[in-house]
């Protein structure tokens, strides 16, 4: 065993001491019992043979028989009870995993690891074997021990009849665990290779099922090629498999030749020595049940060993995501209120070090109280600024600041808590309208009279005090439950949705900077230009990042920045920008000319 492995053994069997304690030593008691049962019962049996052969009266037997009747009810009961135990073992151990693999997620504090696919395929692994695994490598752990205790039971009796057909049966099992070991490393291969397209075959089955896929899916008639590509990817990741399953076949149905080679040449021995006269009847029938035993003992052991080494082997990934190390180290200071400004100081940023640089030499302030506008082409740079701005990354070089300290000298939660934001790609919660607004806030949640001044600022408010439930009306149709909640689950429209991202950011209304990245996509034109003018009203004093590819919404900002392949191209105010005669008055007036 590898350190690693060794590391990971003790980290599996700390996990499940700390999660499932009891029915883990309930487990492994019953299954030490488990193991002794067969033993018991093949030498109760000898008893009865040999004492009916020798003419013992009933009576004298009557205890044996007991004790082998007991023995029987045991043996029927136990299967059950483990049964049990085991549900329960593998039920706690489920949800602990997932309860520590969530904890580990949320611990990563910028966005580095959820955009490396290497990582994000661990993360898929860790999610599936995190449920299984530990369960796992608990019930190969105790059939381990069962293997153990049976194997170890039956050889004592072999060797008391026959030490040579012990140390035979011993010396096939060599061959089967190197195979075993083998085929599970293999499977785990498989299984980490199979990831990839794994993923990419949920992707096309969530596209497939998910409402909102389903318009366009028709529309476009490409229902058939996207389930050729998922079921390619299926055909793809079963084939790794289906190679795998028939190596294991081949060594397995070798082995068990070997296994009944080995039991055929001890019962031409057994018949022999009985006819001779050296061993009794009785003790044939426990070599019989002894040779068995022992090969199906054996089989077990290695069988569940490996499975122990299968399971570390599986473990390993979730043991990957749940100690991989945070991507954004944060700083020891609160950050305080903002009181001069954020600078953005020759900042150069890339999506890692062999890809383009997206930002290049950027440099600007946002003073407190002022409103800095950006206004660029599409991938020219404003969203990932946006995710510097949140400390989400670090750039590679130059700095940002906060009163003009170094945005890596502060803790990144108290840096966050003093933002807000609308951003491009804000989620829709399959949740509650309460929920929907109150997730700005998680405090605020049941604060309806906030909520509702925040949906009011976001002009939504009276949409959502109309829906059938109010408030508590489930914002989809997904998880609606009509026999519960007749009418519950209202599907809000695209703007709607718009306005209910921005009443979430607008609840968060003690911060410092407010950064709202396109906040009149999909409105309509009235209702755009109602949220742009208590847009201009609430950015009154108040620190602003507005992006927008409506020139029009920019032209009260107190600094324009026009953004082009991740360099600051022209900066100035409207009117400055207007008079200069650049790209901004270029992409101006091409806007309002097509709106003449
Ligand atoms: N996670 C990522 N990994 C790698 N490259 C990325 C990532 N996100 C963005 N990019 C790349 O960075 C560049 C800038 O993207 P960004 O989203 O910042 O542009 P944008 O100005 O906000 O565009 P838009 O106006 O279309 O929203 C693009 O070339 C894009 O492909």
């Amino acid at each position: 065993m590898t350190a690693s492995r060794r590391r990971l053994a003790a980290d599996i069997t700390g996990f499940v001491w700390r999660s499932a304690r009891l029915p883990a030593l309930g487990t492994l008691a019953l299954t030490a019992v488990a193991g002794l049962l067969p033993v018991l019962s093949a030498w109760f049996t000898k008893l009865v043979v040999d004492g009916l052969l020798a003419g013992s009266a009933l009576a004298e037997l009557a205890w044996v028989i007991a004790v082998l009747a007991a023995l029987t009810v045991v043996t029927a009961a136990q299967p059950h009870a483990a049964q049990y135990l085991n549900t329960a073992l593998s039920r706690t151990l489920a949800r602990e995993s997932q309860a520590t693999l969530f904890a580990a997620l949320n611990r990563f504090l910028g966005l580095a690891r959820f955009e490396d696919p290497q990582f994000l395929n661990e993360v898929a692994m860790a999610q599936h074997v995190g449920r299984i695994a530990p369960a796992q490598f608990v019930s190969a752990g105790t059939g381990t021990v069962r293997g153990g205790v049976l194997a170890g039971g039956f050889l004592t009796s072999l060797l008391v009849i026959s030490p040579w057909m012990a140390a035979l049966i011993l010396l096939a099992t060599v061959p089967s665990v190197h195979v075993q070991l083998r085929i599970n490393r293999l499977q785990v291969d498989v299984e980490r290779r199979s990831t990839t397209g794994t993923r990419r075959e949920t992707f096309y089955g969530d596209l497939l099922s998910r409402p909102d896929g389903a318009q366009e899916i028709r529309l476009f008639g490409i229902g058939s090629y996207l389930r050729t590509r998922l079921l390619g990817e299926l055909d793809e990741v079963q084939r790794a498999q289906r190679g795998v399953d028939l190596r294991n076949f081949r060594a397995q149905s070798g082995l068990a030749l070997l296994g009944s080679l080995v039991a055929a040449g001890g019962l031409i021995w057994v018949v022999l020595a009985a006819g001779r006269g050296i061993i009794t009847l009785g003790d044939v029938t426990v070599f019989l049940a002894a040779v068995a035993g022992t090969q199906a003992a054996i089989g077990l052991l290695v069988t569940s060993a490996t499975g122990m080494h299968r399971s570390l082997l599986l473990y390993a990934h979730f043991h990957t995501v749940t100690h991989a190390e945070n991507d954004l180290p944060s700083g020891p200071l609160p950050a305080g209120p903002l009181e001069r400004g954020i600078e953005v100081r020759d900042v150069w940023f890339r999506y890692g070090e062999t890809r383009p640089w997206v930002l290049q030499g950027v440099d600007f302030t946002i003073p407190r109280g002022k409103t800095v506008a950006i206004a660029g082409l599409n991938g020219s740079g404003k969203s990932t600024l946006v995710k510097l701005l949140c400390r989400c990354h670090d750039p590679q070089k130059g700095r940002l600041t906060w009163n003009g300290t170094d945005y890596t000298a502060f803790d990144v939660r108290t840096l966050r808590a003093r933002m807000s934001a609308l951003l491009q790609d804000y989620l829709r919660y399959e949740l509650t309208a309460r929920e929907n607004v109150g997730l700005g806030r998680v405090s605020a949640m049941h604060d309806t009279a906030r909520l509702s001044e925040a949906a009011g600022r976001a002009l939504i408010d009276d949409v959502l005090r109309a829906l059938p439930n109010g408030y508590d009306t489930q914002l989809n149709r997904a998880f609606a439950d009509e026999g519960a909640d007749p009418g519950g689950g209202v599907p809000l429209s695209g703007g709607q949705w718009q306005r209910v991202g921005l009443a979430r950011a607008l609840l968060r209304d003690d911060i410092d900077l407010l950064i709202l990245d396109e906040p009149g996509a999909g409105l309509d034109a009235e209702a755009e230009r109602a949220v742009h003018e208590r847009i201009t009203d609430l950015r009154r004093g108040r620190t602003t990042l507005l992006i927008s590819h409506h020139l029009g919404t920019l032209r009260t900002a107190d600094l324009i920045l026009v953004l082009a392949d991740g360099q600051i191209v022209e900066r100035g105010t409207h009117e400055q920008l207007m008079a200069a005669s650049g790209r901004y008055r270029d992409l101006f007036e091409l806007q309002a000319g097509g709106f003449r």
